[in-house]
């Protein structure tokens, strides 16, 4: 155990290590700046000195071979200069605090132990060859995760290793100084963790490097399967996982795998800043962030005016009342699943011998190529084999068209609107047609020199031959007519003939789509599901829940998108993607493995994925061998009294197991609403904020309540509020007013919800965000409510909460 010996010598080794590292960032420094300066100078001189001189094939050779020396030094140089400036950032990251955790391990055979200290980067003694800090990817600092003292094994490059660790002990260490240190029997001491997750919240997510529990190690480490599925209650550190499992896949396959190959999915661009420290921390680069959203809109955005998942959901949550309602969510269910997928693949199909829409080919008003004849061209006229893919046949569509658009520019040429634009053709036009023609012009020098050698060519004509003259116009009008045809020719490129609206709407139309959904069967409200879908469709605009299939049937038709760089993806709030969504993932990634981390207990979408159970969809997607599921049951976030309160509110939540951190239990206050409201709650806020909390936030259920959440709370003087939201970028600590859904993913000190009452939350449908809400708070848990309860609260055990003074 320890004691006041043990202590001296950890501050003494501590000493040891500390000076062995400002050493090497010494004898570092002065080498890294100078290869900085020699990289730099290189490539600002690397134009200078390389002109391409291609005048002789031996000066091109030369000039070749010079750049490509220049080139191989410069990379070196490069290269050299990248790992000493990593080796050299490291150090000093590692400076303040060099190593967290220690294990002693004696492997079986052997009378000694080994101590391995472990830190977020290697450090390696060059004097004696020996590891005075292990980074915590190694094989063997997995047993620091893994293992309470005892018997223990880790799997190195040569195979498993056994023996047992003598000793397993933690440390905080701040700026060089042994602050604490605690002897671990079982897991990750207690006393540490304690100490992190009782700190306050902060506007970035922080690396849990140093307290990794065993469960979430496995999660970190898994590096068999294509897809690894992780279900964990709010709270119980999947984000965190997910990004320390980024930084161990980067360490591990350093050699081949770079950061922005890796891609996680976020739920919302605010998201993305609140994660995006955790790697730089950790010495990795970031990943690639993204949100759905934004690949949506880079594909349809400028065609159509798209509704995003929030204002989908604040229709579901605002909307119950207006037409069509049950109709629109039963359209959202069904164009969210697998069922709508395979009946597109089955559209897609017939689509190959009947039912395919064209755009004719327009030019100055004018109909150059009909719809019909290139309906005709595609089922018949060679191109009509059926047993060749849609997306190919279109291909050679295209190239038909383009054939066709060559034939047709060719006479345009005589068309009188060309004479007119010659006549018209301002200096510049011209002067650019005739650079055309000179460019032509050349050959002729060439030829002419090939005479003065040779003899008996043709002499150069001059500007005022006849032919000359002739041919002058013949170039200016061919350079016209190719100049507007040039758009002509890019749309084509684009597939812009193929009517993908009038495809997409067809199949909510003439009972189309009846005949191929088959045994699929229809949905119900299926003819006002098609209704709701045309009207926006003539109006392009686009249901957030048609966006995914109407990109995935473009793909059947066109040809498919992939993205072939990408090796993982890593999708946060996996409950909140279809599965149709996955389908989509799955086909645009084609050698990506993927890690859906997420809550079904948040489940707050219509469209949502059930992650929990064994039969998840999802395990289908790379089917059972290829799928590792994991499941997260501590959560990490709150005290124990939130936990108990949240955890209740859930009809699975007995599973949820608090970490052992206590505070208050959550406190109902009962308002007389309005104005009287807002002020105590401002008085609330103005409480916990002397009582040091940094960030605390007022969550409602939707948008408009936020807004005015905001007004009220404004007017009732709440100092330093801010209105979050879906366009805000930027997550930043303070005292913030929120929707729900804006708030997913994130924490805060304390939580209040804004209304609690059963006005608000009534239905069943509801129960979710409710949960997502109040599993925000770490600390502190208000709720408010003017009039009755919401029925999640009254169905709670009174020993749970607190009803405020
Ligand atoms: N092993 C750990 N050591 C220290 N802190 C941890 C650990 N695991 C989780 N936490 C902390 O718990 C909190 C919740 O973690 P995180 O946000 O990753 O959970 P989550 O499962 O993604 O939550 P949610 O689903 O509610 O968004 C964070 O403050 C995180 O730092």
């Amino acid at each position: 155990m320890r004691n006041a010996e043990d202590w001296r010598q950890e501050q003494e080794r501590l000493d040891f290590v500390t000076g062995r590292l400002r050493a090497k960032i010494a004898e570092l420094e002065p080498e890294a700046d100078q290869l900085h300066d020699q990289a730099a100078d290189i490539r600002k001189r690397f134009w200078e000195e390389v002109t391409v001189n291609t005048s002789s094939h031996e000066d091109f050779e030369e000039s070749y071979f010079t750049v490509r020396q220049q080139a191989a030094i410069l990379s070196e140089r490069e290269r050299t200069h990248r790992l000493l400036v990593q080796q050299w950032r490291n150090l000093n990251r590692l400076l303040p605090s060099p190593y967290f955790g220690r294990i002693d391990f004696r492997e079986d055979g052997s009378a000694v132990s080994e101590q391995v200290y472990i830190g977020v980067s290697s450090f390696v003694d060059e004097a004696n060859l020996s590891f005075l800090v292990y980074d915590w990817r190694t094989p063997m600092a997995s047993m620091y995760y893994d293992h309470s003292p005892g018997p223990a094994a880790f799997e190195a490059p040569g195979g498993r290793i056994a023996g047992e660790v003598t000793l397993k002990r933690q440390y905080r260490i701040r700026d060089g100084r042994l602050r604490n240190l605690f002897d671990a029997s079982v897991t990750i001491g207690d006393e540490l963790l304690q100490a992190v997750l009782g700190q306050g919240a902060n506007d970035q997510m922080k690396s849990i490097v140093a307290t990794i529990q065993k469960e979430q190690n496995a999660i970190i480490r898994d590096d068999r399967s294509r897809m690894l599925i992780v279900q964990g209650a709010a709270g119980s550190g999947k984000t965190s996982a997910a990004l320390q499992r980024v930084a161990y896949l980067l360490y591990k396959h350093r050699e081949r795998l770079k950061a922005d190959q890796i891609v996680l999915f976020s739920p919302n661009p605010m998201f993305n800043s609140y994660v995006s420290t955790v790697l730089p921390e950790l010495g990795e680069e970031n990943m690639q962030q993204t949100t759905f959203q934004e690949y949506l809109d880079y594909w349809l955005g400028s065609a159509y005016m798209l509704e995003d998942p929030f204002d989908q959901l604040e229709y579901v949550l605002a909307e119950r009342s207006a037409p069509g309602y049950e109709a629109r969510l039963s359209g959202i269910r069904h164009k969210s699943s697998e069922a709508f997928l395979r009946t597109l693949q089955r559209y897609a199909l017939r689509l190959g011998s009947a039912g395919m829409r064209f755009h004719a080919i327009r030019f100055r008003d004018r109909e150059l190529i009909g719809a019909e004849r290139i309906a005709a061209q595609f089922y018949g006229g060679g191109n009509g084999d059926a047993s060749v893919r849609l997306d190919n046949r279109v291909t050679a569509l295209m190239e038909w068209l383009l054939r066709e658009l060559t034939a047709l520019e060719r006479l345009e040429r005589e068309a009188d609107w060309v004479q007119e634009e010659l006549d018209y053709l301002d200096n510049e036009q011209y002067a650019n047609a005739y650079q055309a023609l000179n460019r032509e012009e050349a050959v002729f020098d060439f030829t002419e020199k090939l005479v003065q050698l040779y003899g008996d060519l043709p002499v150069r004509r001059q500007p005022d031959d006849f032919d000359y003259a002739q041919q002058e116009e013949e170039l200016l009008r061919r350079s016209v007519v190719k100049e507007r045809f040039r758009a002509v020719r890019r749309s084509v490129r684009r597939l812009a003939f193929i009517d993908m609206n009038g495809l997409y709407a067809q199949l909510f139309a003439d009972g189309v789509y009846q005949e191929i959904a088959g045994e699929e069967g229809l949905p119900a409200h299926w003819p006002e599901i098609c209704g709701q879908t045309a009207a926006k469709l003539s109006r392009h605009e686009l249901f957030y829940e048609d966006a995914t299939p109407y990109l995935y049937l473009k793909e059947l038709v066109e040809g498919v998108r992939t993205n072939t760089d990408v090796r993982h993806i890593f999708v946060d709030e996996g409950q909140d993607y279809s599965m149709f969504q996955y389908e989509f993932l799955k086909k645009l990634f084609p050698r990506a493995r993927m890690t859906v981390l997420g809550d079904f207990g948040q489940a707050i979408f219509t469209q949502s994925t059930e992650l929990r159970e064994a039969d998840s969809p999802l395990v289908r997607l790379y089917g059972e061998a290829d799928t590792t599921r994991f499941t997260l049951v501590r959560s990490y976030r709150s005290t124990r009294e939130i936990v108990a309160f949240t955890r209740a509110l859930l009809p699975q939540g007995g599973e949820i197991v608090p970490f052992e951190r206590s505070g208050g239990k959550p406190t109902l206050a009962k308002t007389a609403g309005g104005c009287e409201a807002a002020q105590r709650m401002a008085a609330d806020v103005a409480a916990l904020r002397a009582e040091g909390f940094a960030s605390i936030a007022v969550i409602t259920r939707t948008a408009a309540e936020s807004d005015g959440a905001y007004a009220q709370l404004a007017a009732a003087s709440c100092e330093a509020l801010r209105l979050v939201t879906k366009h805000t970028p930027v997550f930043e600590k303070g005292t913030m007013v929120m929707p729900a859904y804006l708030a997913k993913g994130v924490e805060f000190d304390a939580v209040l919800i804004f209304d609690a009452s059963a006005r608000t939350y009534r239905h069943e449908s509801e129960r979710k965000l409710f949960y997502t809400a109040c599993t925000r708070a770490m600390h502190r848990l208000l709720l408010y409510s003017a009039g009755e309860w919401s029925p999640f609260v009254r169905e709670l055990d009174a020993s749970l909460y607190e009803a405020a003074q």
